[in-house]
């Protein structure tokens, strides 16, 4: 993301890549370096220049001799034990040991088939009383509640327990800039780094890759000269894997970097994040001063036990995040409220959930719905993000971008104003794919670099062009425009489970839908099983099935009932003469008309043809014959279009003791006979009780 695009910038950052680390046929003079062949009997293969200086035994009489022969045995009861363990897998291997007044620590790990050993003298740092400052950062650190504070107290307590006048925390973006998050210094005079960013050129990939390998990096000094690895003479050009060792030769370009920076010494260890280099913890040191072996692993603890606590603190931060999420995913699936529609319950909760994931719109899209809360968005780009989405991210289900630029979306769709999308699918049905969609506006982002890369800081080095190590530390800013915050893994999490409760929601709804359709077309078929097509008054079955109740009922209770039997005179003839429409239409006419003239208890429906059934429960035989007379005579009144008065006759009979409704009716219709056999239009009455 720096500020640089030349070709030269470019082409010096890929040959920077390819530049080892490492001097490798050196080490730093702090310690010695001595390797062995295990299949010769652990004859030595390799030794430091410096070995006089480290262990009192020149190079040369080290050199084609064994293990056993020159080291003192202290080294070599802890040696066999530290290999045993080599041989079981570990990497490498760190145990002290003593000969004379002189205590030593040495690091075993294998270059290939040559296991190398290297050794230093137990400096006592000058001015620390170690163990102390120990206990009390681990105390520290293992209190602290926050990631800012985690990392003030391990910048603090490296610093006092190992004399470095600055110590800093890096935290990598995903570009591989480190962004310096907290800091600690001892004096006024040493520059301040907080808040600023490195350029990833200033750690480069093969520099990243060698953390995963061995976390620490240290520098004793400088400006002492590297001893130089002798090799034995049979083997030729080799050179030794030292990335699993601690005093790795010092890299020209890192030491005029460091140089530039005004160091005389450092160290760097790595900070993981489940095994992702998360950052740096960097320690310099303006003034030469030897640093123990054990004050480094001390401060290699202290940085574990920081990564536990910044991790735990993350975790704790997550939690948090998901009970906010589950607070919604209770409101979604409450069983006890009614079952609201999708659009319902984003309604609902998405005002909560444009805080909860920092959005500034998010959007229900489906076939049927298309549902925004927050800032408008029309329909139809609507459709087209929800199109988009099905032709090129259905099969994952998920779409996360927050870069305006490489925005494939927004290349698809340019009226979209936003570059942060997050769009998750609800697997309603596949065909009908539907979308959780979040959106972001695009923010500035502020850097504020430590020096700039410029060109003229590309120079030649071994015959290519490498970039040079920077010489300005000075701040500059720059605004990055064109991004919105990242979308984080456990927001992406959280987002699908929330469209997959939205998608059980959704589901839940159309059942519901479902099962009122279902009811409504159940009550449809209700009422035409009972209900006549032509006249919507009761039809045969029910008249017979409702007649079959009273009966019983009134048997039952004691009480009176009567049915009224009619049937229209000479309707034929309104049939023939006017056709069969006009007859139909007088049929529901007097249907409506006798149905109005009734009480509602009555019971009234088509017996068949042009022949009517009324069933009046609690009436005597003489009310019936009353109520008859009175339809019969209104009925008689009534004009209808192109026909005229149509007459009826009428047919009563009560319910007696003994007979059923099948008796009942005959008799009624026996006594319609008889009207029609004396010419109609009147009322005849059956004999009563
Ligand atoms: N338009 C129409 N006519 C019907 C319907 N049901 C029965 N009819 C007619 O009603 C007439 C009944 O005729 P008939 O049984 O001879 O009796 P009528 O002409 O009414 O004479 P009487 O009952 O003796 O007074 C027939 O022409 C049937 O076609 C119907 O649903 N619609």
């Amino acid at each position: 993301m720096a500020d640089n695009t030349s070709i030269s910038y470019e082409e010096a950052m890929k040959n920077c890549a390819k530049e080892p680390v490492q001097a490798p046929q050196c080490v730093q003079e702090n310690g010695m370096l001595l390797a062995v062949d295990i299949k010769r009997g652990g004859q030595i293969i390799a030794v430091s220049d410096n070995s006089d200086a480290v262990l009192g035994c020149p190079c040369d009489a080290l050199m084609g001799s064994f293990l056993a022969e020159c080291m003192p045995s202290d080294f070599l009861t802890s040696f066999k034990a530290a290999d045993e363990k080599l041989k079981q897998g570990s990497d490498y291997e760190i145990f002290a040991w003593e000969a004379g007044e002189q205590s030593f620590f040495s690091r075993i790990y294998y270059s290939q088939a040559w296991l190398v050993v290297e050794t230093e003298i137990d400096v006592t740092d000058p001015g620390l009383k170690r163990s102390c400052y120990f206990d009390r950062a681990l105390l520290d650190i293992s209190n602290t509640n926050s990631t800012e504070q985690t990392l003030q107290k391990l910048c603090r307590s490296i610093s006092e327990l190992s004399g470095y006048e600055r110590v800093l925390v890096y935290q990598f973006d995903d570009s591989w800039n480190g962004r310096v998050i907290s800091e600690h210094t001892t004096r006024e005079d040493i520059e301040q780094y907080i808040g600023l960013s490195f350029p990833a050129s200033d750690i480069p990939s093969q520099v990243r890759a060698l953390y995963h390998v061995n976390p620490i990096r240290y520098i004793a000094d400088v400006d002492t000269e590297d001893a130089v690895i002798v090799y034995a003479e049979e083997l030729g050009s080799m050179a030794l894997d030292l990335s699993l060792g601690t005093i790795r030769g010092k890299s020209p370009i890192h030491t005029e970097y460091m140089k530039n920076m005004g160091l005389q010494r450092s160290m760097s260890v790595a900070i993981f994040d489940q095994n992702q280099l998360w950052g740096l913890v960097s320690c310099h040191g303006v003034s030469a001063q030897p640093l123990s072996y054990s004050t480094r692993l001390n401060i290699h603890s202290l940085v574990k036990l920081a990564e536990q606590r910044l991790m735990l603190q993350k975790q704790f931060e997550a939690d948090r995040f998901f009970d906010r999420v589950e607070e919604s995913r209770k409101a979604l699936l409450d069983r006890k409220r009614e079952i609201k529609s999708p659009q319902q319950l984003l309604e609902d909760q998405g005002h909560f959930w444009l805080k909860l994931f920092e959005a500034v719109a998010v959007a229900l899209i489906s076939a049927q719905t298309q549902r925004v809360i927050g800032e408008h968005i029309d329909v139809s780009t609507l459709h087209k993000v929800r199109d988009w989405l099905n032709e090129n991210h259905s099969v994952t289900g998920v779409f996360s971008e927050r870069d305006c630029r490489l925005s494939e979306i927004r290349q698809a769709i340019p009226e979209l104003p936003y570059c942060g999308v997050l769009a998750v699918s609800m697997p309603i049905d596949k065909r009908n794919q539907g979308w959780l969609v979040f959106f972001r506006v695009q923010e500035t982002e502020v850097f504020r670099w430590a020096g700039k890369l410029e060109k003229g800081e590309v120079r030649e080095y071994k015959g290519r062009q490498v970039l040079s190590p920077r010489h300005s530390f000075e701040q500059w800013q720059q605004d990055v425009d064109g991004y919105a915050p990242i979308w984080t893994e456990i927001q992406i999490e959280a987002a699908k489970t929330l469209a997959e409760d939205l998608a059980i929601g959704a589901s839940a709804y159309q059942i519901e839908q479902l099962n009122q359709e279902l009811t409504e077309a159940n009550q449809r078929l209700e009422h035409l099983v009972h209900t006549d097509a032509l006249t919507q008054v009761w039809n045969r079955y029910h008249m017979e099935q409702t007649l079959e109740e009273e009966v019983k009922r009134c048997k039952r209770h004691g009480r009176d009932l009567a049915v009224i039997l009619l049937d229209i005179d000479h309707f034929k003839r309104v049939n023939d003469d006017y056709g069969h429409d006009v007859g139909d239409k007088v049929l529901k006419l007097i249907s409506e008309a006798i149905h109005q003239w009734l009480r509602s208890s009555d019971v009234f429906g088509r017996w068949g043809g042009e022949e009517f059934l009324i069933i009046a429960p609690e009436t005597d035989l003489e009310s019936a014959n009353q109520l008859a007379e009175r339809l019969r005579r209104r009925l008689s009144n009534l004009q209808f279009d192109k026909v005229g008065q149509v007459t009826a006759s009428f047919g009563v009979a009560e319910l007696l003791p003994s007979e059923d409704r099948n008796s009942l009716v005959k008799r009624a219709d026996n006594a319609l006979y008889q009207v029609k056999e004396s010419g109609r239009n009147s009322v005849e009455v059956s004999p009563g009780k």
